[in-house]
């Protein structure tokens, strides 16, 4: 067996590129197509177990990472792994076994669930999909999930419309977890809500991750909720990962300015009003040469400008960037 077998998802240099049409056409002829790089040269494992937060500006390719680990959208170049095999080519009882195996937390609780349904049907859908529970269990197995995620059995009759924000939330975590998966992906699954309520769901994720062993891939904008959540980070940029290692490391000790930044753009609780990040994000469609964060970064020097850093790996951290910030020694 080899040493990456048990890993649940493996990427290795996943290009996701989008055809975007033609540049206006001039006296020479017909404009030259445009291709929008959405994911360019990701490597990433999901290990069992394992919580990984994935955080950038808006636009770093978050989703389309997290469509490609779905299977909702194959990648145009590289190789996007679950358990070893091609998650575009699964197949029969692979595909079956990913569906299960799988599940999504979505950003919109209440519009990924249909208002006409019952709780009990709700929760028992994937159950009754992948033909997992007798119909005589249905109950007790949906009140069950139900007291999992600190709902009371009594909620089965009703309908999402009488439900606060936070039920209905519990709710959909309590229907992705029908299924037994080995992964929770989620996109977002607690922004919109008080702050007591997301308090309490970070902390239900948190538990469900560690008694249940499952794995989860979190994507969010809030370094906070990372930091609470996930052991692991990946820091995107413009279709790439520029740093990744131990949550706590990483964002007590960045490597990458653009990392810094981030944590500078934080709000904290005494300094609400967090320093916004430097200049804008280039389009990427027309991406400059060299470090793609130069352009913002205030530690830039003239080979920034000139080199485009690979990610390169220091022990379990990993940053694309030629000048990294001093780190304390104990760290690196
Ligand atoms: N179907 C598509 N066609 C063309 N461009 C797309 C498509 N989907 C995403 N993109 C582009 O790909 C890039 C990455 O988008 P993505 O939604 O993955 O970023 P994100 O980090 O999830 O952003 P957000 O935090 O706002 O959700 C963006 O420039 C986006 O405009």
């Amino acid at each position: 067996m080899s040493a990456t077998s048990t890993d649940i998802f493996r990427l290795l240099d996943v290009e996701k590129t989008y055809d975007i049409g033609r540049a206006s056409a001039s006296l020479f002829g017909a404009g030259k197509r445009r291709k929008l790089a959405a994911l360019d040269g990701v490597r990433l494992t999901v290990k069992p177990g394992e919580s990984l937060a994935l955080v950038g500006e808006s636009g770093s390719g978050k989703t389309t990472l997290l469509r490609v680990l779905l299977g909702l959208t194959a990648p145009t170049d590289g190789r996007a792994l679950f358990r070893e095999k091609e998650i575009a080519e699964l197949k029969g009882d692979d595909r079956d076994r990913f569906a299960r195996d799988v599940a999504l937390i979505y950003q919109d609780a209440r519009g990924s669930l249909n208002p006409r349904m019952t709780v009990l049907d709700l929760v028992a859908e994937p159950l009754d999909h992948h033909g997992l529970c007798p119909r005589a269990e249905r109950r007790d197995r949906v009140a069950a999930l139900l007291q999992r995620v600190g709902l009371p059995a009594e909620m089965m009759g009703r309908y999402t419309s009488a439900l606060s924000g936070g039920q209905v939330r519990r709710v959909a975590i309590a229907r992705a977890l029908a299924s037994n998966p080995s992964v929770l992906v989620a996109d977002e699954a607690v922004s919109g809500l008080d702050v007591s309520t997301q308090a309490q769901l970070l902390k239900l994720l948190r538990d469900l991750q560690r008694d249940m062993g499952v794995s989860l891939v979190f994507i969010t904008h809030d370094l906070g909720v990372a930091a609470y959540l996930c052991e692991r980070i990946a820091v995107m940029y413009l279709g790439r990962i520029v740093e990744t290692g131990a949550t706590r490391e990483v964002l007590t000790a960045p490597a990458h300015p653009y990392t810094r930044a981030l944590l500078n753009a934080s709000p904290k609780f005494f300094a609400p009003i967090a320093e916004p990040l430097p200049g804008e994000i280039p389009s990427p469609i027309d991406l400059p040469k060299g470090c793609r964060f130069a352009g913002r970064c205030v530690e830039a020097r003239d080979d920034c400008r000139l080199t485009d850093p690979a990610l390169r790996a220091d022990g379990a951290r990993a940053f694309a960037c030629l000048h990294p910030l001093d780190r304390p020694r104990a760290l690196g």
